[in-house]
């Protein structure tokens, strides 16, 4: 091949690589006045894939996870969404290309599981059948009966059933981005491993890219294509799950891994 078609064959392999990278987060940072919340974040994720933010106490996760879409405001650095600059964007927009799964659900008490998971069809102005029928789609996908669960107050739902609740109606607009922040962490292990299975059976079905704080290695090990281990605002090691076991960057990421075995 001569010096233009290797010339091009690199150029190819650059753009598809660019399309496969869903989000890039550049020297992304969060202060509050003096405090160093989150410092210099770089990374990306590729679409389909499952991070998992894990680490100590107060290591940032959260803060992270709300800066991408903008529910937390950087002070510092890039998010570029499909190559968009998040940051320059309606904060609107950036939310409809991101579902987001709150710990307990996160549901509005006083607003029906119907009403719940419209949410965001409602403010894109769909038509009520179009609704009516997404929101009885999502209900059968996340295994709840819509003849018995759609008119229920949260109230009257499980823990388990709210935050399968909290699932569909962060899958409801089908965004390509669901952001999850310890979704499962209030739920028994039975339900728990339920849902895991539920949100990698859905991952697979949609393709979608998931980025998921947890506190549980096991549950990171389970859901995620790559692991950001942090502490103190900072990035220790982002890697494959197999790459954290087996060569841990950090002295940090060694103990971390050592006491939760
Ligand atoms: N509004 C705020 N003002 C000042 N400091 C804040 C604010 N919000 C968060 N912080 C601090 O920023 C740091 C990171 O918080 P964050 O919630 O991201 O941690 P986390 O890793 O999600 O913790 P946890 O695992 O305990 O939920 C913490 O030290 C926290 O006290």
């Amino acid at each position: 091949m001569g010096c233009r078609g290797t010339y091009v064959s690199l150029e190819i392999g650059r753009i598809n690589n660019e399309r496969k990278i869903m989000i890039t987060v550049k020297n992304l940072g969060k202060m509050y006045d003096d405090f160093v919340a989150v410092s210099d974040l770089n990374f990306t994720v590729e679409r389909g894939e499952t991070l998992c933010f894990i680490g100590t106490s107060g290591c940032g996760k959260t803060t992270t996870l709300k800066m991408l879409n903008r529910l937390i405001e950087p002070t510092s650095g890039e998010i570029l969404l499909s190559g968009e600059n998040i940051l320059q964007q309606n904060v609107i927009d950036v939310r409809r290309e991101m579902g987001y799964v709150m710990q307990r659900g996160g549901l509005f008490p006083h607003w029906t599981v119907k009403r719940n998971i419209a949410l965001v069809p409602s403010l894109l102005g769909w038509p009520n059948a179009k609704i009516q029928q997404r929101v009885d789609e999502l209900l059968d996908l996340v295994n709840l009966d819509p003849g018995e669960y759609r008119d229920r107050f949260p109230a009257q739902l499980s823990g388990g059933q709210r935050q399968r609740v909290g699932i569909a109606r962060a899958f409801a607009a089908d965004p390509p981005v669901i952001l999850m922040d310890e979704p499962f962490s209030a739920l028994d292990p039975v339900t728990r491993k339920q849902l895991q299975e539920k949100c990698i059976e859905l991952k697979e079905k949609f393709e979608k890219t998931i980025l998921f704080v947890t506190h549980d290695l096991e549950e990171a090990f389970l859901l995620a294509d790559k692991i950001m281990i942090m502490d103190k605002g900072k990035m220790e090691q982002y890697d494959t799950p197999e790459n954290i076991k087996n060569s841990p960057a950090t002295e940090f990421v060694e103990k971390f891994l050592q006491s939760h075995e």
